[in-house]
């Protein structure tokens, strides 16, 4: 089941483990080799651990055991080298986190804030980081908004803005946390699709939380299937059948976990983007 990999991961956990004040396990004593360049998509039901995992690669969630690796910096447990590495890992965020009284460029424009001194940060951008704002929103297709507040911008159109803030950085790897939930099928799809082609134009390493099964298998080289707080598929997208997808949509048993993926179950929200033969076996296996 498990890829075989060039042996040049760029990110690595060790027994990477998260518990969250409460006693709530979200990831337990996890190994993964992020491999240069490749487009990686975590999967699983609501609560499974994914933005847990994904936020614990550049330590915004701290991690309660063992370790990430950079390959660039080395592991991640002092501040300098957390420094460095975030400076490297932009991240992509489902509700954007932009400043929305902001033009786009103003926005974009804060991707270089990691770049400078907090003193230089306080003067007008360098012409540099002006030009490579404008060519970043050019990539996504928004060169002719730079100068439009980003409340008046569409949420996929504000989406691409989170995207070229993301490209400002140069970053060698990207975190995408659920990046398209927001937005209707037809723009997700724009959107991922825009995404995957900078990064593979760039060689930017893409690791991306997705609820949506269809564009997992669409758009990822690798999936990562978690269920309760634990990997149980790590392989290419045509080797996901419905075995492996009954695994990755199983059900907790700890009480710990269950508000949440019970409340998505009783909606049906986690099933709404398997195909209906999927969605219909995994309720029967109930
Ligand atoms: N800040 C927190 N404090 C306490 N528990 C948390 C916190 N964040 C997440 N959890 C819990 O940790 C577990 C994993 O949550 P996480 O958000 O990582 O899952 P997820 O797969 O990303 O879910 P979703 O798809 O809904 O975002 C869940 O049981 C969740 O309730």
């Amino acid at each position: 089941m498990t890829l075989s990999h060039s042996p040049q991961p760029i990110l690595s956990t060790d027994d990477l483990g998260i518990i969250y004040p409460g006693g709530i396990e979200a990831l337990r004593a996890t190994s993964i080799n992020f491999q240069r360049g490749e487009f990686t998509v975590l999967l699983g039901l609501s609560g499974a651990g994914k933005s847990s995992l994904l936020r614990s690669l550049n330590h915004l969630v701290k991690p309660t055991s063992g370790k990430v690796i950079s390959a660039e910096f080395g592991i991640l447990d002092n501040q300098g080298i957390l420094r460095r590495h975030r400076r490297k890992t932009a991240m992509v965020f489902q509700h954007h986190q932009l400043i929305l009284r902001h033009t786009a460029l103003q926005n974009v424009l804060m991707g270089r804030l990691g770049y400078h001194s907090f003193w230089r940060s306080l003067l007008p951008p360098p012409k540099t980081d002006l030009e490579l704002a404008l060519h970043c929103l050019d990539r996504v297709g928004l060169a002719d908004k730079a100068l439009v507040r980003v409340d008046q911008l569409s949420g996929g159109q504000q989406q691409r803005v989170g995207i070229a803030r993301a490209l400002a950085q140069q970053p060698s790897i990207i975190l995408a946390d659920e990046p398209v939930a927001s937005l209707d099928p037809s723009t997700s799809e724009k959107i991922l699709s825009q995404l995957k082609q900078i990064c593979a134009e760039d060689g930017i390493t893409s690791i991306v939380s997705l609820h949506q099964l269809e564009y997992a298998k669409r758009f990822a080289d690798r999936i990562i299937g978690l269920a309760q707080a634990q990997v149980v598929f790590d392989a290419a997208p045509q080797e996901l059948d419905d075995k492996q997808l009954k695994l990755i949509y199983q059900q907790s048993a700890n009480p710990k976990r269950k508000d949440k993926q019970t409340a998505d179950t009783q909606s049906n929200s986690s099933y709404q983007h398997l195909p209906t033969k999927t969605a219909t076996q995994l309720e029967i296996a109930k």
